[in-house]
């Protein structure tokens, strides 16, 4: 039976070693094997080098490949991240993401939250065509996010509704939010084929620390159904 053992990579230098070895431990040998001796050490020498080099580039080369690889997959994870928290269509929180991060305001502090819901659109929908209503809908968030402060996220929780968390803010401060939203989305007067504005109906509750988002969210979509019910295109407050 054969036995396989691991093949040694530096064998023949082990052979030119030994044998160099031998040639410098005899002090009468001919000054031609010294010679032949010292050309072998040279040769394998060479090639030691030659081939530590290659190693060496090819390990660098792999080094900055798994780097590059590394920073894509991080691109790809922060890209996925993004994509599971926010709306495709207008880029605001989705729904999942409000939930979370209302829960986790609320855990720490007081919140405003607008709920707020376009009025009639299904008619846009219906009378301009899709693609129609989804500018609508990419327009009226470009207004919400130039009244909405820092501190404040917007979301879009359904179709065609959406919310603002405003964190630390008062019920007063979130009424006058609310209110210059209404009058900038209702100023806008949208291009062909539209040609006219859409309004929306905003409902505002305030909320002490500690409450869950079901019932923020509930007492200002009731609001909001009490300013649809109103005639839609204003701002109305929760109860208390
Ligand atoms: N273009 C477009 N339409 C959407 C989207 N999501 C939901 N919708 C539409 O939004 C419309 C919502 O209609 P309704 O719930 O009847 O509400 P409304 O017509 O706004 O009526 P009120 O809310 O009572 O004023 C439906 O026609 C949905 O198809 C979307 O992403 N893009």
């Amino acid at each position: 039976m054969t036995t396989v053992t691991d093949p040694d990579l530096f064998d023949l230098e082990h052979a030119a070693l030994a044998e160099a070895g031998l040639v410098f431990d005899d002090a009468h040998a001919p000054a031609g094997i010294y010679r032949l001796a010292l050309g072998e050490l040279i040769g394998h020498y060479e090639r030691l080098l030659r081939e530590t080099g290659r190693l060496i580039r090819r390990s660098d080369r792999q080094e900055r490949e798994m780097t590059v690889l590394n920073q894509r997959l991080q691109a790809l994870a922060l890209s996925l991240e993004y994509r599971a928290r926010h709306d495709t269509l207008t880029g605001v929180l989705n729904r999942g993401a409000v939930i979370e991060l209302s829960n986790e305001l609320l855990s720490r502090c007081d919140m405003a939250l607008i709920v707020l819901d376009l009025d009639h659109f299904k008619r846009i929908n219906d009378t301009y065509g899709h693609p129609a209503g989804d500018t609508v809908l990419q327009t009226v968030v470009a207004h919400l996010q130039a009244v909405v402060p820092e501190t404040g996220e917007i979301g879009r929780v359904g179709g065609e509704e959406f919310t603002v968390m405003l964190p630390h803010t008062s019920l007063d401060e979130a009424l006058e939010i609310a209110e210059r939203m209404r009058a900038a989305v209702a100023a806008h007067i949208f291009g062909a084929p539209i040609e006219r504005n859409v309004t929306a109906s905003f409902g505002v509750s305030w909320n002490d620390t500690g409450t869950p988002f079901e019932s923020a969210y509930a007492r200002a979509d009731e609001a909001l159904y009490i300013a649809k019910r109103n005639g839609r295109d204003q701002v109305v407050r929760a109860r208390d």
